[in-house]
């Protein structure tokens, strides 16, 4: 049995982390981790996600959890995330990381402690966004110049940061696919007496209302015909399960930065 860490296990991932590992035969709960002075502090991780006790009190102390957990699973906030993968990368263990809103200094020390320990980092673990990645950089290779490109992401209010790291992602692939610079041509909502459209123009859009788990639309806009590609999440488990699996994977990697992609094959 692989023995996981859940960093940010009192959250809307992490408690359906630890009732997905728990579930698990191939894994098993080593140790639950929330920031110190949290409310679940000293809890029962099982009773906090619904599950039933699991015998693991929540700790904010990730060292002392290193001498048993061979891999974290991180879904928490950006500084947290790297101060524990400080910590996961001292004592050579592996990490995965669903953690969105990386500024591109903290994304530079993830690339440095991956050289280290294995890392699996993904801003959308499920396998359908991970598939639509392989397909719209054809489709706009294919379309060209002609259909305008537009991301649009709608997830919970409660989401901290914007656009989502899958919108971002998804704008990244389109761009590298049609050969432009995304900090050239991403353009981030519209407002006022702006002009017409560039046709160069990648256009992404956030929506923020009520309990949506997730979202994404790629809108592919002609004369006469648009073409929208829509994944749609209705549970966190997709992500959660993408997660367990990435785990289960990145143990038996050597040291590096993957994605889910390397962990479903799809590369
Ligand atoms: N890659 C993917 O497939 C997915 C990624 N995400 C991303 O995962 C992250 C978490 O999302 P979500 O579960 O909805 O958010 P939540 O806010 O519900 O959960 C995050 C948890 O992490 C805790 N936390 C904050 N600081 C620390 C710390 N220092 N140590 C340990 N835990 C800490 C938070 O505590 P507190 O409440 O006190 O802040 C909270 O309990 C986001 O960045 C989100 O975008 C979400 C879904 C899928
Ligand atoms: O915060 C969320 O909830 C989600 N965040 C991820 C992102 O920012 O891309 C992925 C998912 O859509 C849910």
């Amino acid at each position: 049995m692989i023995k996981v860490v859940v960093a940010g296990a009192a959250g809307r991932m992490g408690c359906r982390l630890v009732a997905l590992v728990r579930d698990s035969t191939a894994l098993t709960l080593a140790g639950a981790l929330e920031g110190s002075g949290h409310h679940a502090i000293g809890d029962d991780a099982g009773e906090i996600s619904g599950t039933g006790r699991a015998g693991v009190a929540i700790t904010s102390d990730l060292a002392a959890l290193m001498e048993r957990g061979e891999v974290v699973i991180d879904f928490s906030a950006p500084d947290a995330t790297l101060e524990h993968f400080r910590i996961v990368a001292q004592h050579r263990r592996a990490m995965v990381i669903g953690t969105t809103g990386l500024n591109p200094s903290q994304l530079e020390e993830v690339k440095g402690l991956a050289r280290h320990v294995p890392c699996v980092l993904s801003p959308n673990m499920s396998v359908g966004v991970n598939l639509i990645y392989k397909v719209i950089g054809e489709m706009a290779k294919t379309l060209g110049d002609d259909y305008d490109i537009e991301v649009i992401e709608a997830h919970h209010r409660l989401k901290k940061d914007a656009p989502s790291g899958t919108a971002l992602k998804i704008a990244e692939v389109l761009a590298h696919a049609v050969n432009r610079d995304l900090d050239q041509v991403g353009v981030y909502s519209r407002k006022g007496l702006i002009g017409e459209r560039k046709k160069q123009e990648i256009g992404i859009q956030t929506i923020r209302a009520g309990d949506i788990v997730g979202d994404h639309t790629i809108l592919f806009g002609g004369m006469g015909e648009r073409i929208e590609v829509t994944h749609r999440a209705s549970s966190r488990d997709t992500f959660a399960r993408g997660a367990l699996r990435a785990a289960r994977w990145v143990v038996r990697q050597p040291p590096g930065l993957y994605d889910m992609m390397d962990v479903l094959g799809l590369k």
